[in-house]
């Protein structure tokens, strides 16, 4: 890209030159001093660890054609071109849209944010869609995936450099749908600036990531951004209405449909499991051990469905992606045909195979007070002996959400096996003792405490009878443990399984 045509598209966002000519090229732009290849504009980011004004000089020693600093900052020693805005953080999102020629207006985006139920609501959008025979890209939690890639990712919503350039490369590749988990974090530090969403969806809020937001006012405030900062930016070649598909059953939700009644070039589709007055209400569940069937009713249809997925929040998930998937135009057959085809989703409430005899073991992903109660109250009734549940509290995140995850358990499980999840920096058994303080005693429950995670599930897997249930909660589909810094392979679902199959090989040698 021409540096000038750089400085026009940003002019409105602070964009100037500080030293040096305006001619010439940019050929790539990054925020990491390590990635600078000759010709680059290298930003400089102000980080929780790093200050990454420090690197501007070693990026203009690697042949950087251009540094952006934050206005009012020292002008680097050694020579060369010189850009500044008023904060480089905030406008990563714009300059990479600028930057990758605005992807996103080349794509249909559905963009998905509230506390639980991204990753999930993703993975059914996405089957969906390959049934319906779209090009579908997704950017999310697990992974970025498209036309049979799949990319690791440090985060839920990548930093704005790094996401346009992943839906540039998916335009490129010829994807015609992205399927994004927009987190709050995304939204509060403006990754998804510039991003068109034509579908914005709010799954349900409550507590999470209060080390960040501070508030639940402030956290609520970044979730309610994807409908009114992003969505009247949109500009698109299907000429697709934006909709916004909010979930009825949740308060906040509520509050958002009355928001947004105010932009009337916004489509609002309610769905509710619960409440009764919405677009899309689902009716005629019935829940087993393979899964879900329901009937969604609403927009003049009458849909049976099929998932293999258990829980009332996953019947709340459907009824997202069918609004989303409705939005998009998409057939109700292919609606009906991508939801059965779909296997499940990694790491969220995923039964772990045993050998016969085994108690029924499930991994999920529920790291936050709400989920946690709602996916014991999903095993709740199908389990015909004691449920036990292994889990923990991330370091270095939330901490107020420790004590309150410690009582669910204790209230809905029979017995709790308090452990480590990642605890980062933080001391293991500090983050036990904080969950601990929430347990509430009562008859017939167990309190068991163990800081490695792996002997918490051995020792579960141990004691627990064939008719018991397991719940390993909190890391869900993650491969690894952070402890003190350091990441090690750690993987709940092979290590339940392996654990799985030492227990009856025990019990096979007891029995001899
Ligand atoms: C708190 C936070 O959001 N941190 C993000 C931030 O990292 P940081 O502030 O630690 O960056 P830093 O290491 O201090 O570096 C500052 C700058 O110096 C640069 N640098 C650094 C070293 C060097 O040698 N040269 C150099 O240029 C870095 O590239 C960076 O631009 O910028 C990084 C690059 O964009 C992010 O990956 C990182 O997310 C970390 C991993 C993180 O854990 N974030 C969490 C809190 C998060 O964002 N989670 C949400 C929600 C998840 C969900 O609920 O689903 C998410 O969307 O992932
Ligand atoms: N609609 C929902 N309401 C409440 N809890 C849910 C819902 N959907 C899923 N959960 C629970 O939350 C956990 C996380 O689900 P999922 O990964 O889909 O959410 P997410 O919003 O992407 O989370 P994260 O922000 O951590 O990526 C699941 O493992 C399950 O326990
Ligand atoms: N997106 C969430 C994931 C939490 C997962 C849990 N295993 C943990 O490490 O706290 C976060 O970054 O807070
Ligand atoms: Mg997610």
């Amino acid at each position: 890209m021409q540096l000038k045509d750089l400085l026009e598209a940003l002019h409105e966002h602070g964009l100037r030159l500080e030293r040096g000519g305006a001619e010439g090229e940019i050929s790539s732009v990054t925020q990491d001093s390590r990635r600078v290849q000759p010709g680059a504009l290298f930003v400089a980011v102000r980080g929780a660890s790093f200050d990454g004004h420090v690197f501007v000089d070693e990026a203009l020693h690697k042949g950087a054609a251009a540094v952006l600093v934050d206005r009012g900052t020292e002008l680097p020693s050694a020579d060369g071109r010189v850009l500044s805005v008023p904060d480089t953080g905030a406008v990563l999102g714009r300059l990479g849209a600028a930057f990758f020629g605005n992807p996103s207006r080349e794509l249909d985006v559905v963009g998905v944010t509230g506390t639980n139920g991204k990753t999930t609501v993703s993975y059914l959008v996405e089957a969906i869609a390959r049934a319906a025979g779209r090009e579908v890209g997704v950017i999310g939690t697990i992974n970025n995936r498209w036309k049979g890639r799949e990319v690791p990712t440090v985060n839920t919503t990548p930093d704005g450099l790094a996401l346009h350039g992943r839906l540039r490369e998916m335009a490129d590749d010829g994807v015609d749908l992205v399927v994004m988990e927009i987190s709050s974090h995304g939204l509060a530090l403006g990754r998804v600036d510039g991003v068109a969403v034509d579908v914005g969806l709010f799954t349900n809020l409550t507590r999470d990531h209060l080390d960040f937001h501070q508030t639940m006012e402030a956290y609520r405030d970044a979730k309610r951004a994807l409908f009114t900062r992003v969505l009247p930016g949109r500009q698109k070649r299907l000429g697709l209405r934006a909709v916004a598909v909010i979930n009825l059953d949740d308060d906040e939700g509520r509050a958002l449909k009355t928001l947004l009644s105010v932009h009337p070039e916004l489509e609002v589709v309610g769905y509710a499991a619960e409440a009764d007055a919405a677009e899309l209400r689902a009716t005629r569940v019935q829940m087993s051990v393979e899964g879900t069937s329901l009937t969604v009713a609403g927009q003049g249809a009458n849909l049976e469905l099929a998932v293999a997925l258990q829980g009332a929040f996953n019947v709340s998930n459907v009824l997202a992606a069918v609004g989303a998937a409705r939005a998009l135009g998409i057939p109700d057959e292919a609606i009906r045909q991508g939801l059965a085809d779909l296997p499940g989703v990694r790491g969220r409430l995923e039964r772990v195979c045993g050998p016969p005899g085994s108690p029924a073991v499930f991994v999920d992903y529920a790291h936050t007070p709400d989920a946690l109660e709602r996916v014991l109250e999903t095993l709740r009734p199908v389990v015909t002996g004691r449920l036990h549940v292994v889990f923990g509290c991330g370091g270095d995140r939330d901490r107020d959400k420790r004590a309150p995850m410690g009582r669910i358990a204790s209230q809905l499980a029979d017995r709790i096996v308090m452990t480590s999840d990642n605890p980062r920096s933080e001391e293991p058994l500090a983050i036990i003792e904080a969950i601990a303080a929430g347990v509430v005693e009562r008859p017939g429950l167990e309190v068991d405490q163990e800081v490695s995670r792996e002997r918490a599930i051995a020792r579960a897997i141990a004691t627990a009878g064939p008719e018991d249930a397991l719940l390993i909660a909190g890391k869900g589909h993650e491969t690894y443990q952070e402890i003190n810094g350091k990441r090690r392979d750690f993987n709940d679902v092979e290590i339940a399984e392996r654990l799985l199959r030492e227990r009856s090989k025990r019990e096979q040698q007891g029995e001899e």
